[in-house]
Order: structure tokens, then C-alpha cells, then sequence
């Protein structure tokens, strides 16, 4: 199958303040494909993750220089003409501690929906079905859309917030450390439903875990101190990696 663009990022330059973090990163997403952000603690993988869906933004010392293109009309989602709320609404994010609303379990599937003024009943109840089903929750929750989603437990509550981030069909999901809080059991069916996503979706998912990343994704990056050190197939990074800090850090010389 042809491998397509769905997003790169050119050049990309980030500072909180005066620190810097990502020293000019350039990486290629492809679509329907899963990409792993991995690399010691600090290295900026979070902030390259979020500069995605432009929550920056909301930081007031974030200073940003260079591109996201997404493809395929290759718009700079970091432009200052671009409306972080359209972003954040073709990015989906999930982050680490399973964040619902305090609504019901159907509000917050529908919640993106109804924020883009999407008024028809009918359509948001399929599109609520199906994102459930995407998530892998349809059928725990079926028969209680309408009670609080605060009452799941942590790996439902997960599933749940990738049903919301899937609802409105986002062009690129964003994964942070997105098992980090759950068991095991729960952390192997969020990897189940990865596998499973990756055919509809484009993923990129940051994670300490690196038998994580070697049995999800498809792509991984090694980051070092804000620079990007090695792109790669999974399979290579993890079995023949080039740079001698990629193989320090898979093989758990530091980190
Ligand atoms: N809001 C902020 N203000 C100032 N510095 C920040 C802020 N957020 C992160 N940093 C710093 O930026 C650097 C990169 O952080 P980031 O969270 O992107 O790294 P990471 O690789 O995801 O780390 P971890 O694996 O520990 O989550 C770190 O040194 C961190 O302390």
C-alpha cells in the first residue's frame, strides 16, 4: 500500500522562556499509520505532541518557530492565522489520567458534536454509537449512556475519552502516555484498540514504555534533548538502530 503524508513537521524550534526544547525537529506522519514519540524524560516529546493540537497556546512564555503541514492541503496549523479552536478540532488529543467531564457518558461522546453547533439528533446518536464502538466500549455502556461517566472505571473512562476524541473525526489522534495510569489488563485493551484504530486513523502516541511502542506503532522517533535522533520503522529502531544513543537508550544504557 502507498504511503502517504498526513502531517510533517519542519524545522521546529520551541522554547518555554529562555529553555529550549525542541531544537529544530523534522519528522514525517504518515497516514493510518502509528507513530511512537520516545526518549528520556524531558527530551520535549510531550511538547512536540502538543504543539500538534496547539495547546501551546495556552501557555503564555511558549515561543514557537517553524511548520506542522498538514496534509494533504499542506496548511502550517502553527500559523498565527490559523484558529487554535479548528485545530484542536481536526487533532484529537488524549492525555495520560482519563480526563471525562463530569456529564454523562453520552455528553461526552457528543460533546464535540454539539460545540460545532451540530444540531441533528439523529446524527450525533449514530456518530455517539459509533465512536463508542471504535473506543471498544459500545456494548459495556450501551445500556447506560445517561449515567455519569465518572462512575467507569479508569480504563473505561480512557476508552471513553477516545470515543470523544474520535467523535468528531479527527484527522490525527494524539496519544499521551496514554496507559500510564491503568493496570494491565486495561493498558493491553487500549493497545488492542490502537491495532484496531490504525486502519481509520492516523496515531501518534507518546510513550515510556518501549515494549509499548515496539508492539503498537509502525513508526518510531528517538528524541534527545529536544533533537530528533533517529526516524525510523519500529521493527529497525528496536532490532538495528543507527545512532549509538537510539541503541543506549532501547537497550536501557540510560534513560
Ligand atoms: N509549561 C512549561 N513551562 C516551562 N518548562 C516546561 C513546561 N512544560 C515542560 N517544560 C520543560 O520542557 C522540557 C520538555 O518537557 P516535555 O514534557 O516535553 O518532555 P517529555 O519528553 O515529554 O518528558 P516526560 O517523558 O518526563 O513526560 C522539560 O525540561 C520540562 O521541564
Amino acid at each position: 500500500m502507498e504511503l502517504k503524508l498526513r502531517a510533517e513537521v519542519k524545522n521546529l524550534l520551541f522554547s518555554y522562556g529562555d529553555k529550549k526544547v525542541l531544537n529544530g525537529v523534522t519528522l514525517p506522519v504518515y497516514e493510518d499509520r502509528v507513530t511512537a514519540l520516545i526518549g528520556p524524560s524531558g527530551c520535549g516529546k510531550t511538547t512536540l505532541l502538543r504543539c500538534f493540537n496547539r495547546m501551546h497556546d495556552l501557555y503564555p512564555n511558549a515561543n514557537y518557530q517553524g511548520e506542522i503541514l498538514l496534509h494533504p492541503d499542506q496548511r502550517n496549523i502553527l500559523g498565527k492565522e490559523i484558529d487554535p479552536m479548528e485545530v484542536r478540532m481536526r487533532i484529537g488529543m488524549v492525555f495520560q489520567k482519563p480526563n471525562p467531564f463530569p456529564k454523562s457518558i453520552y455528553e461526552n461522546v457528543a460533546y464535540g458534536l454539539k460545540v460545532r453547533g451540530v444540531k441533528k439528533k439523529s446524527f450525533i446518536e449514530e456518530r455517539v454509537e459509533k465512536s463508542l464502538q471504535q473506543a471498544g466500549l459500545w456494548n459495556e455502556v450501551k445500556d447506560r449512556l445517561h449515567t455519569p461517566a465518572t462512575a467507569l472505571s479508569g480504563g473505561q473512562q480512557q476508552r471513553l475519552c477516545i470515543a470523544r476524541a474520535l467523535a468528531t473525526e479527527p484527522e490525527i489522534l494524539l496519544l499521551d502516555e496514554p496507559t500510564s495510569a491503568l493496570d494491565p489488563i486495561s493498558t493491553r485493551h487500549i493497545e488492542e484498540l490502537i491495532g484496531e484504530l490504525r486502519k481509520d486513523v492516523t496515531i501518534a502516541i507518546v510513550t515510556h514504555s518501549l515494549h509499548q511502542a515496539a508492539r503498537v506503532s509502525d513508526y518510531t522517533a528517538f528524541m534527545y534533548l529536544g533533537d530528533l535522533i533517529e526516524f525510523g520503522e519500529s521493527d529497525q529502531i528496536f532490532t538495528n538502530p543507527k545512532d549509538r544513543r537510539t541503541e543506549n537508550y532501547i537497550t536501557g544504557r540510560f534513560g
